[in-house]
Protein backbone atom coordinates (compact mmCIF):
# COMPACT_ATOMS: atom_id res chain seq x y z
CA UNK A 1 0.00 0.00 0.00
CA UNK A 2 1.41 3.50 -1.29
CA UNK A 3 -0.52 6.26 0.97
CA UNK A 4 -4.05 6.45 2.50
CA UNK A 5 -6.37 9.11 3.13
CA UNK A 6 -8.19 9.14 6.02
CA UNK A 7 -11.71 11.50 5.30
CA UNK A 8 -12.82 11.90 9.32
CA UNK A 9 -10.23 12.39 11.99
CA UNK A 10 -12.82 10.93 15.00
CA UNK A 11 -12.47 8.31 16.98
CA UNK A 12 -12.89 5.77 14.83
CA UNK A 13 -9.74 7.17 12.39
CA UNK A 14 -7.69 7.32 15.64
CA UNK A 15 -8.48 3.88 16.63
CA UNK A 16 -7.50 2.40 12.97
CA UNK A 17 -4.39 4.83 12.55
CA UNK A 18 -3.51 3.98 15.91
CA UNK A 19 -3.72 0.07 15.05
CA UNK A 20 -1.82 0.35 12.14
CA UNK A 21 1.31 1.82 13.46
CA UNK A 22 1.51 0.08 16.28
CA UNK A 23 1.63 -2.70 14.39
CA UNK A 24 3.99 -1.08 11.41
CA UNK A 25 1.87 -1.82 8.75
CA UNK A 26 2.45 1.43 7.08
CA UNK A 27 4.57 4.40 8.10
CA UNK A 28 3.37 7.80 9.90
CA UNK A 29 4.39 9.59 6.75
CA UNK A 30 2.47 7.76 4.22
CA UNK A 31 -0.72 8.28 6.28
CA UNK A 32 -2.61 11.32 5.60
CA UNK A 33 -5.78 12.88 7.42
CA UNK A 34 -8.51 15.13 6.86
CA UNK A 35 -11.10 16.43 8.22
CA UNK A 36 -14.52 19.16 7.89
CA UNK A 37 -13.32 21.78 10.56
CA UNK A 38 -11.79 20.71 13.91
CA UNK A 39 -8.10 22.17 13.07
CA UNK A 40 -7.03 21.45 16.49
CA UNK A 41 -8.14 17.97 16.19
CA UNK A 42 -5.74 17.65 13.05
CA UNK A 43 -2.94 19.42 15.51
CA UNK A 44 -3.26 16.43 18.02
CA UNK A 45 -3.22 13.78 15.92
CA UNK A 46 -0.23 15.06 14.01
CA UNK A 47 1.17 15.74 17.24
CA UNK A 48 0.30 12.29 18.48
CA UNK A 49 1.08 10.25 15.39
CA UNK A 50 3.50 11.75 13.24
CA UNK A 51 0.95 11.43 10.59
CA UNK A 52 0.54 14.02 7.20
CA UNK A 53 -2.10 16.49 7.14
CA UNK A 54 -4.23 16.71 3.67
CA UNK A 55 -2.94 20.27 2.16
CA UNK A 56 -5.51 22.91 0.64
CA UNK A 57 -4.82 21.74 -2.97
CA UNK A 58 -5.60 18.31 -1.97
CA UNK A 59 -2.32 16.61 -3.56
CA UNK A 60 -2.27 13.64 -0.78
CA UNK A 61 -6.34 12.36 -2.36
CA UNK A 62 -5.04 12.97 -5.96
CA UNK A 63 -2.21 10.72 -5.48
CA UNK A 64 -3.83 8.17 -2.39
CA UNK A 65 -4.29 4.70 -3.13
CA UNK A 66 -6.75 4.07 -0.85
CA UNK A 67 -9.38 6.52 0.65
CA UNK A 68 -10.39 5.46 3.92
CA UNK A 69 -14.27 7.10 4.90
CA UNK A 70 -14.68 7.74 8.56
CA UNK A 71 -16.89 10.60 8.88
CA UNK A 72 -20.45 10.30 10.47
CA UNK A 73 -23.30 8.61 8.02
CA UNK A 74 -25.17 11.89 8.17
CA UNK A 75 -21.92 13.62 6.68
CA UNK A 76 -20.57 11.14 3.85
CA UNK A 77 -22.56 12.75 1.08
CA UNK A 78 -21.15 15.80 1.45
CA UNK A 79 -17.43 14.57 2.39
CA UNK A 80 -17.93 12.67 -0.72
CA UNK A 81 -19.05 15.48 -2.88
CA UNK A 82 -15.64 17.68 -1.55
CA UNK A 83 -13.39 14.88 -2.62
CA UNK A 84 -14.53 13.56 -5.11
CA UNK A 85 -12.84 15.82 -8.20
CA UNK A 86 -9.26 15.07 -7.01
CA UNK A 87 -9.19 11.01 -6.98
CA UNK A 88 -7.48 9.43 -9.26
CA UNK A 89 -9.28 6.49 -11.07
CA UNK A 90 -7.14 3.84 -9.07
CA UNK A 91 -7.77 4.99 -5.84
CA UNK A 92 -9.61 2.27 -3.98
CA UNK A 93 -12.26 3.14 -1.13
CA UNK A 94 -12.75 1.43 2.28
CA UNK A 95 -15.45 2.73 4.16
CA UNK A 96 -16.30 2.28 8.07
CA UNK A 97 -19.27 4.15 7.62
CA UNK A 98 -22.25 2.47 9.34
CA UNK A 99 -25.14 1.92 7.46
CA UNK A 100 -23.73 3.35 4.00
CA UNK A 101 -24.30 0.83 1.16
CA UNK A 102 -21.28 0.46 -1.57
CA UNK A 103 -23.69 1.70 -4.04
CA UNK A 104 -24.20 4.85 -2.77
CA UNK A 105 -20.28 5.18 -2.54
CA UNK A 106 -20.06 4.35 -6.14
CA UNK A 107 -22.75 6.59 -6.74
CA UNK A 108 -20.32 9.31 -4.92
CA UNK A 109 -17.21 8.36 -5.86
CA UNK A 110 -17.60 6.51 -9.29
CA UNK A 111 -17.32 2.80 -9.61
CA UNK A 112 -14.04 1.88 -8.19
CA UNK A 113 -12.60 -1.02 -6.00
CA UNK A 114 -14.70 -0.76 -2.58
CA UNK A 115 -14.54 -2.58 0.24
CA UNK A 116 -16.45 -1.51 3.28
CA UNK A 117 -15.60 -2.64 7.02
CA UNK A 118 -17.18 -2.79 10.15
CA UNK A 119 -14.48 -2.75 12.82
CA UNK A 120 -14.61 -1.71 16.18
CA UNK A 121 -12.81 0.53 19.10
CA UNK A 122 -10.56 -1.92 20.37
CA UNK A 123 -8.84 -1.58 16.80
CA UNK A 124 -6.99 1.05 19.33
CA UNK A 125 -4.67 -1.71 20.68
CA UNK A 126 -4.90 -4.27 17.62
CA UNK A 127 -8.12 -6.04 19.10
CA UNK A 128 -10.65 -5.24 16.69
CA UNK A 129 -13.95 -7.74 15.84
CA UNK A 130 -13.97 -6.64 12.01
CA UNK A 131 -16.25 -7.84 9.58
CA UNK A 132 -15.39 -6.75 5.42
CA UNK A 133 -17.26 -7.17 2.43
CA UNK A 134 -15.47 -6.05 -1.38
CA UNK A 135 -16.85 -4.94 -4.54
CA UNK A 136 -16.11 -6.94 -7.69
CA UNK A 137 -13.29 -4.56 -8.49
CA UNK A 138 -10.90 -5.19 -5.82
CA UNK A 139 -8.41 -7.49 -7.15
CA UNK A 140 -6.66 -10.09 -5.69
CA UNK A 141 -3.92 -8.12 -4.58
CA UNK A 142 -5.91 -4.72 -3.29
CA UNK A 143 -7.90 -7.66 -1.56
CA UNK A 144 -5.13 -8.98 0.51
CA UNK A 145 -3.95 -5.50 1.14
CA UNK A 146 -7.39 -4.79 3.04
CA UNK A 147 -7.01 -7.85 4.54
CA UNK A 148 -3.57 -7.47 6.10
CA UNK A 149 -4.80 -3.74 7.29
CA UNK A 150 -8.30 -5.11 8.72
CA UNK A 151 -5.70 -7.94 10.41
CA UNK A 152 -3.14 -5.28 11.88
CA UNK A 153 -5.74 -3.98 13.83
CA UNK A 154 -7.22 -7.25 15.18
CA UNK A 155 -9.51 -10.58 13.70
CA UNK A 156 -11.07 -9.61 10.10
CA UNK A 157 -13.81 -11.83 8.91
CA UNK A 158 -15.55 -11.57 5.37
CA UNK A 159 -19.25 -11.27 4.86
CA UNK A 160 -21.41 -10.21 2.37
CA UNK A 161 -22.64 -6.28 2.43
CA UNK A 162 -25.77 -6.78 3.51
CA UNK A 163 -24.21 -9.00 6.91
CA UNK A 164 -22.27 -5.88 7.69
CA UNK A 165 -25.69 -4.60 9.33
CA UNK A 166 -25.84 -7.60 11.86
CA UNK A 167 -22.12 -7.33 12.25
CA UNK A 168 -22.62 -3.24 13.13
CA UNK A 169 -25.14 -4.34 15.83
CA UNK A 170 -23.08 -7.34 17.34
CA UNK A 171 -19.32 -6.57 16.96
CA UNK A 172 -19.43 -2.94 15.91
CA UNK A 173 -21.68 -2.01 18.74
CA UNK A 174 -20.38 -4.99 20.68
CA UNK A 175 -17.79 -3.51 23.26
CA UNK A 176 -20.27 -0.59 24.29
CA UNK A 177 -22.79 -3.75 25.60
CA UNK A 178 -19.83 -5.45 27.47
CA UNK A 179 -18.76 -1.78 28.85
CA UNK A 180 -22.19 -1.38 30.26
CA UNK A 181 -22.45 -4.60 31.39
CA UNK A 182 -19.03 -3.61 33.71
CA UNK A 183 -20.87 -0.89 34.79
CA UNK A 184 -24.04 -2.72 35.51
CA UNK A 185 -21.54 -5.37 37.72
CA UNK A 186 -19.64 -2.09 39.43
CA UNK A 187 -22.66 -0.69 40.60
CA UNK A 188 -23.87 -3.84 42.19
CA UNK A 189 -20.50 -5.15 43.38
CA UNK A 190 -20.41 -1.67 44.91
CA UNK A 191 -23.58 -1.46 46.53
CA UNK A 192 -22.79 -4.86 48.19
CA UNK A 193 -19.68 -3.18 49.82
CA UNK A 194 -16.98 -4.29 47.57
CA UNK A 195 -14.16 -0.78 46.66
CA UNK A 196 -14.29 0.39 43.22
CA UNK A 197 -10.63 -1.49 42.91
CA UNK A 198 -11.44 -4.93 44.04
CA UNK A 199 -14.43 -5.14 41.80
CA UNK A 200 -12.86 -3.51 38.68
CA UNK A 201 -10.16 -5.76 39.20
CA UNK A 202 -11.94 -8.92 39.63
CA UNK A 203 -14.82 -8.37 37.08
CA UNK A 204 -12.00 -7.57 33.91
CA UNK A 205 -10.47 -10.42 35.55
CA UNK A 206 -13.72 -12.35 34.77
CA UNK A 207 -14.38 -10.89 31.51
CA UNK A 208 -10.81 -12.25 30.25
CA UNK A 209 -10.32 -15.45 31.40
CA UNK A 210 -14.07 -16.15 30.52
CA UNK A 211 -12.92 -14.88 26.57
CA UNK A 212 -9.47 -16.79 27.16
CA UNK A 213 -11.83 -19.65 27.93
CA UNK A 214 -14.18 -19.80 25.12
CA UNK A 215 -11.09 -19.30 22.93
CA UNK A 216 -8.63 -21.85 24.83
CA UNK A 217 -10.64 -24.75 25.03
CA UNK A 218 -13.00 -24.31 22.01
CA UNK A 219 -16.03 -25.87 24.15
CA UNK A 220 -19.52 -24.53 23.79
CA UNK A 221 -20.37 -21.60 26.35
CA UNK A 222 -23.02 -23.33 27.06
CA UNK A 223 -20.91 -26.22 28.55
CA UNK A 224 -18.60 -24.02 29.91
CA UNK A 225 -21.76 -22.09 31.56
CA UNK A 226 -23.00 -25.86 33.16
CA UNK A 227 -19.50 -26.37 34.34
CA UNK A 228 -19.71 -22.74 36.47
CA UNK A 229 -23.67 -23.79 37.74
CA UNK A 230 -23.74 -26.63 40.70
CA UNK A 231 -27.09 -27.98 41.17
CA UNK A 232 -29.06 -25.81 43.39
CA UNK A 233 -25.89 -23.30 43.50
CA UNK A 234 -25.34 -19.47 43.02
CA UNK A 235 -24.95 -19.69 39.75
CA UNK A 236 -28.38 -20.84 39.58
CA UNK A 237 -30.01 -18.55 41.20
CA UNK A 238 -28.27 -15.88 39.48
CA UNK A 239 -28.90 -17.43 36.10
CA UNK A 240 -32.71 -17.84 37.24
CA UNK A 241 -32.81 -13.83 38.35
CA UNK A 242 -31.30 -13.44 34.67
CA UNK A 243 -33.91 -15.61 32.96
CA UNK A 244 -36.72 -14.48 34.49
CA UNK A 245 -35.78 -10.76 33.59
CA UNK A 246 -36.08 -12.13 29.85
CA UNK A 247 -32.33 -12.04 29.59
CA UNK A 248 -31.73 -13.37 25.75
CA UNK A 249 -35.03 -11.87 24.94
CA UNK A 250 -33.21 -8.61 25.90
CA UNK A 251 -29.76 -9.17 24.20
CA UNK A 252 -31.98 -10.42 20.68
CA UNK A 253 -34.29 -6.92 21.15
CA UNK A 254 -30.85 -5.24 21.30
CA UNK A 255 -29.63 -6.89 18.36
CA UNK A 256 -32.57 -6.17 16.55
CA UNK A 257 -32.85 -2.36 17.09
CA UNK A 258 -28.98 -1.55 16.63
CA UNK A 259 -29.31 -3.94 13.30
CA UNK A 260 -31.76 -1.80 12.41
CA UNK A 261 -30.85 1.56 13.17
CA UNK A 262 -27.48 0.31 10.56
CA UNK A 263 -29.97 0.07 7.76
CA UNK A 264 -32.12 3.54 8.74
CA UNK A 265 -28.48 5.00 8.55
CA UNK A 266 -27.84 3.89 5.49
CA UNK A 267 -31.18 4.91 3.90
CA UNK A 268 -30.88 8.36 5.39
CA UNK A 269 -27.59 9.03 4.01
N1 LIG B 1 -17.14 4.66 17.17
C1 LIG B 1 -17.23 3.38 16.90
O1 LIG B 1 -17.20 2.50 17.78
C2 LIG B 1 -17.37 2.91 15.48
C3 LIG B 1 -17.70 3.80 14.50
N2 LIG B 1 -17.83 3.38 13.22
C4 LIG B 1 -18.19 4.32 12.18
O2 LIG B 1 -17.12 5.23 12.05
C5 LIG B 1 -17.62 6.47 11.58
C6 LIG B 1 -16.97 7.59 12.36
O3 LIG B 1 -17.33 7.47 13.72
P1 LIG B 1 -16.55 8.30 14.82
O4 LIG B 1 -15.10 8.28 14.54
O5 LIG B 1 -17.06 7.80 16.13
O6 LIG B 1 -17.13 9.79 14.49
P2 LIG B 1 -16.61 11.20 14.99
O7 LIG B 1 -17.79 12.08 15.12
O8 LIG B 1 -15.67 11.02 16.13
O9 LIG B 1 -15.75 11.73 13.73
C7 LIG B 1 -16.33 12.10 12.51
C8 LIG B 1 -15.27 12.80 11.69
O10 LIG B 1 -15.80 13.09 10.41
C9 LIG B 1 -15.38 14.39 10.03
N3 LIG B 1 -16.20 14.97 8.97
C10 LIG B 1 -17.48 15.40 9.04
N4 LIG B 1 -17.87 15.93 7.84
C11 LIG B 1 -16.80 15.84 7.02
C12 LIG B 1 -16.54 16.24 5.68
N5 LIG B 1 -17.47 16.81 4.93
N6 LIG B 1 -15.31 16.01 5.17
C13 LIG B 1 -14.32 15.44 5.91
N7 LIG B 1 -14.50 15.05 7.19
C14 LIG B 1 -15.71 15.23 7.74
C15 LIG B 1 -15.44 15.18 11.31
O11 LIG B 1 -14.69 16.38 11.19
P3 LIG B 1 -15.02 17.70 12.08
O12 LIG B 1 -14.77 17.30 13.49
O13 LIG B 1 -14.08 18.72 11.57
O14 LIG B 1 -16.48 18.02 11.79
C16 LIG B 1 -14.81 14.16 12.27
O15 LIG B 1 -13.41 14.21 12.20
C17 LIG B 1 -19.14 6.45 11.73
O16 LIG B 1 -19.70 6.41 10.45
C18 LIG B 1 -19.41 5.18 12.49
O17 LIG B 1 -20.58 4.57 11.98
C19 LIG B 1 -17.54 2.09 12.87
C20 LIG B 1 -17.19 1.18 13.81
C21 LIG B 1 -17.16 1.48 15.20
O1 LIG C 1 -22.97 3.70 17.19
C1 LIG C 1 -22.66 3.72 15.99
O2 LIG C 1 -23.49 4.11 15.14
C2 LIG C 1 -21.29 3.27 15.55
C3 LIG C 1 -21.35 2.10 14.62
C4 LIG C 1 -20.85 0.93 15.41
C5 LIG C 1 -20.31 1.52 16.61
N1 LIG C 1 -20.52 2.79 16.67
Amino acid sequence: MGTIVFVGAGSMAEAIIAGILNNEVMQAKDVYLMNKSDDERLSFMQKTYGISLVCQERIALREADLIVLATKPKDIKEAMRDITRFLNDDAAVLSVIAGVSMETIEKGLGKRPIARSMPNTSATIGKSASGVSMNDLVDSTLRKQILDLLSSIGVVKEVQEDELHTVTALSGSGPAYIYFMVEALEEAAIARGLSNDVARELIIQTFEGAAAMLRQTGEEPELLRKNVTSPGGTTEAGLKALESRLFKETIQECINSAERRSRELGALS
